[in-house]
């Protein structure tokens, strides 16, 4: 997901991506899990390479993931970027009901419809064979992981963590995100002490794919800045 940005950040820092716990080619622990278990996921990680504090850039749920991290692990997170993403995605039924459709059917049974939000109708009218390869990126993801992190977004609400996150913030919206549309990302911006809103235009919810050098750009001038 991060294949866009990646060489430009790694001219500045040690890069290090990870899957989120029951996607990708990390292990499908038996849940249910919280933000909490995510967040001792990303320490855990931190902790085995040896790093004691770190930029954390992170999408969608890698936000939610972010901004709990800052606010219980404040020294561990030096700067951080929030990309369409929300510290509440209600209602609940929402992802309850996407969760119980994986556990039926698997996830290539909603992975067009899923793909939809992520990028606007003129790139996915452009690129359909990008299309294709997200839609094969979900569709691969185990039914359980992916169910059990709907379930974490469920049962999440971070609102009361934005006041006490200390770390400077940049908060990044894609101007047609239907999933995190910039009303909720102005409300980050709003209660999180020290950020800064970008709305990056003709994206949706994978900005940083669609618009790369933007959202590139944007990350390297948040995270070298003074
Ligand atoms: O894939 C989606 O439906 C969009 C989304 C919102 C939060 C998240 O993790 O994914």
């Amino acid at each position: 997901m991060w294949d866009p940005q990646v060489a430009a950040l790694a001219e500045h820092f040690r890069v290090v991506r990870y899957d989120t716990r029951g996607h990708g080619r990390s292990p499908v622990p038996d849940g249910p899990h919280s933000i909490d278990d995510l967040v001792d996921d990303a320490v855990a990680l931190l902790d085995r390479l040896g790093v004691e504090r770190a930029h954390f850039v992170g999408l969608s749920l890698g936000g939610m993931t972010g901004m709990r991290l800052a606010a219980r692990e404040p020294d561990r997170v030096d700067r951080l970027a929030l990309l369409c993403t929300g510290a509440a995605m209600p209602p609940a039924s929402n992802w309850t009901d996407r969760a119980a459709t994986v556990r039926g059917g698997g996830t290539g049974v909603i992975a067009q419809a899923v793909v939809s939000r992520w990028f606007t109708e003129s790139l996915r009218g452009q690129s359909p064979d990008r299309i294709a390869s997200f839609e094969a990126m979900v569709a691969a993801t185990p039914a359980e992981g992916y169910a059990g992190c709907c379930e974490v977004i469920a049962e999440m609400d971070l609102t009361g963590d934005l006041p006490s996150i200390r770390a400077r913030t940049l908060v990044l919206a894609g101007e047609d995100d239907p999933a995190a549309p910039p009303s909720m990302m102005a409300a980050l911006a709003e209660h999180i002490p020290d950020a800064e809103l970008l709305v990056v235009p003709q994206s949706a919810h994978l900005a940083n794919v669609e618009q790369p050098e933007t959202v590139t750009e944007a990350l390297v001038q948040h995270l070298t800045a003074d």
